[in-house]
């Protein structure tokens, strides 16, 4: 039987696999280097509200999953980041704080809400991290969760790079990504703990690994979707139409 890696060595080996997070991707590169267009970083924005809004869809799953009620106090906060509460200390929740980024990236706000540019592929990415979490265990979603590890450095990047590239871009837009740097490094100590405690076997710790490499595949194939769309000028039904014909939720 494998020797199980050591606490330490487990987390490096979660740690690595922040070679594969989006931040890497050309389009967010891109993004940074202030190469995106507005028609670029309004696509981005756009989709990206699918991501915002599934989260909190995804974190009610993961609790209907779990029996624990120390771990479910604690995972609520997720939600409330989300869907914005009273008594939190940040300006908005962080929905709301999506819809201002959308206003001041020259989105209308309805749109957004209706998902209208909400690319097939983006939908199938996101929909794959919510099922995942509404039949894995608990403990899998929270693993799951763990590129939490390497956004910090993403939301960061954000601050730096748009107020200097994208003069256009209201600052108050950003505030999303100032109150997500606190937020994802407290869920993420949460996440990680439950991670090196509960996959202790070799065959646990690579299925975490495994597990982590799911959603890194998922943040990369929304990515895709929109760099095929909207750098590659190749978006669904290219060449039938110019029109957004494609599906929109079947669920509401
Ligand atoms: O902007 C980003 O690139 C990015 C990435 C991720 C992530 O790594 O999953 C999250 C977020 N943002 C984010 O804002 C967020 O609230 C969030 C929650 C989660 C999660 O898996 O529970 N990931 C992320």
């Amino acid at each position: 039987m494998a020797q199980p890696m050591t606490r330490d060595e487990f987390q490096q080996a979660l740690l690595a696999k922040g070679q594969y997070y989006h931040i890497h991707h050309p389009f967010h590169q891109a993004m940074y280097a202030g190469k995106c267009t507005k028609a670029q970083i309004r696509a981005w924005v756009a989709n990206r509200f699918y991501y915002q809004t599934s989260i909190p869809v995804k974190d009610a799953a993961i609790m209907a999953n779990c029996r624990d009620p120390e771990i479910r106090r604690e995972w609520v906060q997720r939600i409330l980041d989300h869907d914005g509460h009273k008594s939190l200390d940040c300006k908005w929740g962080g929905i709301e704080a999506w819809l201002r980024l959308a206003e001041s990236v020259g989105l209308d706000r309805q749109e957004v809400l209706d998902e209208k540019w909400v690319l097939p592929g983006v939908r199938f990415a996101v929909d794959a991290y919510v099922n995942f979490a509404r039949r894995a265990t608990w403990q899998e979603a929270a693993c799951s969760s763990l590129t939490e590890l390497f956004a910090p450095e993403i939301h960061q990047s954000r601050l730096d790079s748009w107020p200097n590239h994208y003069a256009w871009i209201d600052p108050e837009g950003l505030t999303y990504f100032r109150q997500r740097l606190s937020q994802a490094r407290r869920d993420v100590e949460h996440g990680l703990s439950i991670t090196l405690d509960h996959f202790q076997t070799a065959e646990q710790q690579a299925q975490a690994l495994n597990i982590l490499q799911f959603k890194l595949d998922i943040l990369w194939s929304l990515l895709d979707a929109i760099s095929m769309a909207y750098e590659f000028e190749r978006p669904p039904y290219v060449g039938i139409t110019d029109k957004p014909v494609w599906h929109h939720a079947l669920d509401r």
